[in-house]
């Protein structure tokens, strides 16, 4: 069960509540999913806003109103007019509290923190309530939840500390009594002992998913907002930023704490604990897989994760005779400051011992001037300290990674950009961890200075593919023809490399760390090869532990299947043109998918279906922009198409039969195409695709074969039972003949039902026209529905298929 919770910007409009319904709707979440919310963008601040002038004795009413047209707007737009009053009524009942509450502030001049919390805990619980109403169109067992009542806390309002056993009982209790129902709780509120609303404090709807997560063991958590996860720097300062796919939480912790404004690392501490995976999603571009922040993180050729940074800085320097030797000097310093809660951002002491800088947060610079002057009174007074100063307009910037570590030169890196850039560097730390390496810096330099460093690390990447190949038969060798052809323009144009980094046929495996040389990869895998071994080469590509891996199955056997699931939860994409895996058993199918989505690479089979001819990526563009599939026909068997077409005047069916299999059409065993079995496999997939949780005896098979052709034993055998029944072929063709009309083989599905049928066709059907191998789909739609949208062309042959695989490879660098 995932946890989903939706950031302000989500819940802010109408559009983005919509936008929210749809990813609730076309989620595919085995289970119910339990969904928290913040209150609408910018509520929160108003309500604070609402609150200081109650407190000043100004009016606030003006500003409520405002609040609650915010609300009644995406209620007007999102609900019809029938199902407005019941939440209109329960809005107006919240409004109602507050303005009580906010009146009794007004009245007595006076906000405590408990006040403030409670007026806070409106904005959660009216978007939460509201949402839940609109999602009742859709889910007919949505439920409001005022989380508030489920977590403990203590008494430290404003940032209350969580009772978590006493949380994480009442949450499995309230659980395992709904667990039937669609669950929309209130982020960030809480409540104490004496029943009094608490909050949480920073990322207080994060850390409620967290602890949620936590409670119930979710398989994941999904942070919805609106960016693209976790960048390389701030998208502001560099233009050339990206997404980051994966983290440890370490790297996220580090890189949120100067800055990265997404998620609050901290609040995630109860997932952190329980290994739960968290994931960045955007609502407003669902197309972006998401940055994954786990406990084993892929490995990554990037050296640095990335790199953040806090615009405004003040430092603070104690120097003096008095601190040499003095072991405990800097505890005190430090314990003090954080017990009178300064927070130090960082630390460096010169080796001398005879100084320690401090930065913190431009506003408690003077606060901590004091402190120090306060404490160190006596030393300060002896002139065994210098009086410390405040430095302000300062910046850091920090680079983060935990391949940090393993990587030499990182320092030298980030010290010569700066340095070439004139960046002058004012004092440097690094974390014990080795997991950051921060400099301060004039603010003057700090957008110079990332970008610098930016492009010192991140320029000169090519994203590269590392490829292991399955299969070196028909398609296997035309993919590397094309992929050796290729290469150049893929480095020039599309700053992609591919590279192959391991092949196997069922003789002999090869697998290489600098990658294998396409132009004579045939010689290599005969000389240097060892003798073939599936698991052992999966074990290897697996140890190699290298980033943006890719395992492509061309072959047309059962025995790699059994490794694609294991394959994807080592974060590797697979493609593959191999039909058997996606056409077995539907939970097996649905299990690739789940893999693949759950450890953020791709599962890809475009040429499953029509080979290189776009049909998998359309059917999936229909169904992701809300289409329905009402009826599909087609013809998918490349073979049987070029026999239908070819088997003219006085030649032997048996002789197109091999033809076709000459000109690479067939199965490596064409008696695969010509009982059905491999257009069988096509329709299902589709059928599965399509949202039909189908299985193999579900697709009811009409055979063009006679009985002693099906039940041949061998290919010889097959050739010679097709040769003895050359008459059955050919009265199929003069009866056809005599009527004006042509064979073809044609799978349907309609109503969830698939069939495939031996028919004779005239030339108004759009099936009539077809010449050499071409498959033909048409796609009836909600949206296609008068005229419906066709794809067609080749749809067998070494190259249009190696091209489709090709394609697929492609597409998985691209993201
Ligand atoms: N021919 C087409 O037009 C077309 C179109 C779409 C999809 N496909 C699919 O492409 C796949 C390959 O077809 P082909 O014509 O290239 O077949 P092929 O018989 O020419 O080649 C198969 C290759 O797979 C290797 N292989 C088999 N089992 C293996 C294993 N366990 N480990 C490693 N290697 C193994 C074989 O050694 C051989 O090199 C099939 O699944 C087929 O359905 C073909
Ligand atoms: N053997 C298959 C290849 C394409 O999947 C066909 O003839 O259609
Ligand atoms: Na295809």
């Amino acid at each position: 069960m995932n946890i989903l919770k939706f950031g302000g910007t989500s819940v802010g409009s109408a559009q983005s509540i919509s936008a929210l319904m749809d990813i609730l709707i076309k989620g595919k979440h085995a289970e119910h999913p339990i969904v928290v919310l913040s209150a609408m963008g910018g509520v929160t601040n108003t309500l604070l806003d609402m609150a200081e002038s109650a407190r000043k004795g100004e009016d606030y009413a003006e500003t409520l109103k405002k609040v609650e047209d915010k609300h009644f707007e995406v209620i007007r737009a999102l609900l019809p007019a029938s199902a407005q009053n019941p939440v209109l009524t329960k809005l107006k009942i919240y409004l109602n509290e507050l303005e009580d509450i906010l009146q009794a502030v007004y009245n007595l001049k006076e906000l405590s923190l408990q006040t403030k919390d409670l007026i806070l805990s409106y904005g959660e619980r009216c978007s939460t309530m509201m949402v839940s109403h609109i999602a009742r169109q859709y889910f007919a067992n949505a439920l409001f939840v005022d989380g508030s009542e489920l977590i403990k806390t203590d008494h430290n309002f404003g940032q209350a500390k969580v009772n978590t056993e006493l949380t994480e009982n009442l949450i499995r209790d309230f659980y395992a009594g709904n667990n039937d129902k669609l669950l929309f709780v209130t982020g960030f509120i809480s409540s104490n002992d004496e029943g009094r609303i608490t909050t949480l404090g920073r990322g207080g709807s994060d850390y409620t998913a967290a602890i949620w997560g936590a409670a119930l063991g979710a398989d994941e958590i999904e942070i919805w907002t609106d960016v693209d996860g976790m960048l390389t720097a701030d998208p502001r300062i560099v233009k050339k930023a990206f997404s980051l796919p994966e983290l440890s939480y370490t790297e996220a912790m580090e890189l949120s704490y100067f800055g990265a404004k997404v998620i609050y690392p901290p609040t995630m501490i109860p997932a952190f604990l329980k290994k739960i995976p968290i994931v960045i999603k955007n609502t407003f571009n669902v197309d972006f897989p998401g940055t994954y922040i786990r406990h084993n993180v892929h490995a990554s050729s990037l050296p640095i994760k990335g790199i953040s940074s806090i615009d405004e800085i003040s430092i603070l320097n104690l120097s003096g005779s008095g601190m040499v030797g003095k072991a405990g000097f800097s505890g005190r310093l430090f314990s003090m400051l954080s017990r009178e809660q300064v927070n130090v951002v960082l630390i460096t002491q010169s080796s001398s011992e005879h100084s320690i800088t401090f930065a913190v947060k431009p506003a408690d610079a003077l606060k901590a001037l004091a402190l120090i002057n306060k404490e160190f009174e006596l030393e300060l007074q002896a002139r065994k300290l210098e009086y410390p100063e405040v430095e302000n307009g300062l910046s850091v910037l920090a680079i983060v990674g935990e391949n940090m570590k393993r990587t030499p030169g990182i320092s030298g890196r980030l010290f010569s950009a700066l340095g070439r850039n004139g960046v002058n560097i004012r004092a440097i730390a690094q974390g014990s961890s080795e997991y950051n390496i921060s400099v301060i810096l004039s603010r003057s330099d700090l957008s110079k200075a990332v970008n610098a460093v930016h492009d010192a690390f991140y320029a000169d990447l090519k994203k590269t593919l590392n490829v292991f190949c399955l299969g070196t038969g028909n398609i296997g060798k035309t993919l590397f023809k094309q992929l050796q052809h290729q290469m150049p323009f893929l480095a020039k144009n599309n700053d992609l490399q591919v590279k192959v980094m391991g092949v196997s046929n069922t003789r002999k495996m090869y697998l290489d760390a600098e990658g294998i040389d396409l132009n004579n990869w045939e010689d290599t895998l005969n000389e240097k090869g060892e003798q073939a071994d599936l698991a052992e080469f999966i074990k290897k590509m697996k140890s190699m532990n290298l980033a943006n891996c890719v395992f492509v199955d061309n072959t047309a056997s059962h025995n790699p299947i059994r490794h694609y699931l294991d394959v994807l939860q080592s974060s590797i994409s697979v493609v593959t043109c191999n039909k058997i895996g996606n056409s077995a058993e539907y939970d097996q199918y649905v299990a690739f998918k789940e893999a693949a989505r759950k450890h953020g690479v791709e599962f890809y089979y475009e040429t499953n279906v029509g080979a290189g001819l776009p049909i998998i990526r359309t059917l999936k563009d229909l169904m992701l922009s809300g289409d329905r599939i009402n009826r599909i026909e087609a013809i998918l068997s490349g073979t049987i198409s070029y026999i239908f077409n070819n088997f003219k005047g006085d030649r032997l069916f048996s002789e197109v039969v091999k033809e076709a299999q000459d000109m690479g059409y067939t199965e490596p065993d064409p008696r695969d195409d010509l009982n059905g079995k491999d257009f069988m496999r096509k329709m299902l997939i589709l059928a599965r695709d399509a949202g039909y949780a189908l299985e193999e005896k579900d697709v009811a098979i009409e055979s063009m074969l006679p009985p002693a052709c099906l039940a041949a034993s061998s290919v010889a055998e097959f050739y010679q039972e097709l040769e003895n029944n050359a008459a059955h072929f050919e009265n199929l063709k003069n009866e056809a003949a005599k009527s004006n009309k042509v064979l073809r083989y044609i799978g349907k599905l309609e109503d969830g039902k698939v069939a495939i049928t031996l028919q004779m066709v005239d030339d108004s059907h759009p099936f009539y026209m077809l010449s050499g191998s071409d498959n033909i789909i048409s796609f009836t739609t909600d949206r296609y529905k008068e005229r419906p949208l066709v794809v067609k062309g080749p749809g067998a042959g070494a190259e249009v298929t190696a091209a489709g695989v090709f394609a697929d490879i492609i597409n998985i660098g691209k993201r």
